[in-house]
């Protein structure tokens, strides 16, 4: 049926997704790497009990992909894509939503047949185990067209949306991904330096000097492609971003403690590639991720 989705990235945004989409009667997929699959029994969604999702793996499909979510981390994307790409089409319909920027243009370089779309969303959970998901707090879905097609947009939009996971169409989806893009580079791998809750850093008089200095340099790396108007007030918006989400461990520093590799290269990496590019300084951008690879990845 066109309306069902496969899901790739059956992880806290994913499977949060997948499981609400299954209760709304969608009959998404759960496309799940081998080992995943012979364990899987089902998502748990904490407090609420066992959500049937159905399952799969690359090797069992047997049709060609119509509509793809992906929910990977952006280091995962590309390698979690590349089984599917025999069943790509076309008219294959492929949803990104992470956090960080540039994994859209590598796919689209690699699969210049499909539509791509991309997203953010502002919902939160956290995965308990592999299986099982604590939703933290609801939010807001937008999706746009990365180059995929905008009179289908509306369409896919809603066929991705449920009471319990709203998604709305957005036609600016390239200035909300640029600012949110913006909000995670100051305030992600600043709680990595200092170790603290997003709130708090706006408490270390340290951390609010660097802070003001990556939206500066954030800010004229945005003026220098023209998209200035993408981030107006820069530094109030993150404030208030740190304020409103005061007592989050940053998705970064959560990678950190737990030992596992963070989205620097797609978050403060992306802005440094482009500086560079451009030939504008961003020092305290490029320290921060310094010490994040070298400090904090485990690669
Ligand atoms: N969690 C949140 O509240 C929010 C997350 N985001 C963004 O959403 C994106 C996803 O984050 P999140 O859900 O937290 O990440 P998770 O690590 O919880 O989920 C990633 C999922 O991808 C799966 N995966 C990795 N490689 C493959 C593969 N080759 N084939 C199939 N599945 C694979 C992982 O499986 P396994 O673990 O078994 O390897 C895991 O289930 C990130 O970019 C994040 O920044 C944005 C806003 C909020
Ligand atoms: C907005 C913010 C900083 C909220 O914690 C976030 O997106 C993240 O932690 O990755």
């Amino acid at each position: 049926m066109a309306e069902q989705w496969l899901i790739l990235g059956a992880g806290s945004i994913g499977g949060l997704w997948a499981a609400r989409l299954h209760q709304a009667l969608r009959a998404p997929t759960l496309l799940l790497k081998e080992d995943a699959f012979a364990d899987y029994r089902g998502l748990t969604i904490d407090g609420e009990g066992i959500v049937p999702v159905a399952a799969a793996t690359p090797s069992q499909l047997n049709r060609p992909i119509d509509r793809l979510l992906v929910c990977c981390k952006s280091y995962q994307t590309l390698d979690a894509l590349s089984p599917l790409a025999p069943y790509f089409h076309n008219e294959t319909s492929l949803v990104l939503v992470q956090n960080g920027l540039g994994i859209a243009e590598e796919i689209k370089a690699l699969y210049p047949r499909i539509k791509l779309y991309c997203g953010t969303t502002t919902a939160g959970a956290n995965r308990l185990d592999r299986f099982t998901i604590r939703p933290a707090g609801e939010g807001e879905t937008l999706i746009g067209a990365f180059d995929g097609s905008v009179r289908e947009l509306k369409t896919i939009a809603d066929s991705l949306s449920c009471e319990a996971f709203p998604v709305a169409a957005s036609d600016t989806i390239q200035a909300l991904l640029w600012r949110k893009l913006a909000i995670n580079c100051a305030i992600n791998p600043l709680t990595v330096r200092y170790r603290c809750h997003n709130g708090e850093l706006l408490d270390i008089e340290a951390a609010r000097e660097d802070m003001a200095a990556i939206c500066s340099e954030f800010t004229e790396v945005s003026e220098a492609l023209g998209r200035a108007d993408w981030v107006p007030n820069l530094l109030a918006t993150v404030t208030q971003v740190a304020e409103q989400t005061g007592n989050n461990r940053s998705s970064m520093l959560q990678d950190v403690e737990a030992g596992q590799r963070t989205e620097i290269e797609a978050i403060t990496g992306y802005l440094c590639r482009e500086a560079k590019r451009l030939a504008i300084p961003t020092p305290v951008n490029e320290s921060l991720f310094q010490e994040v690879v070298s400090t904090h990845s485990p690669h």
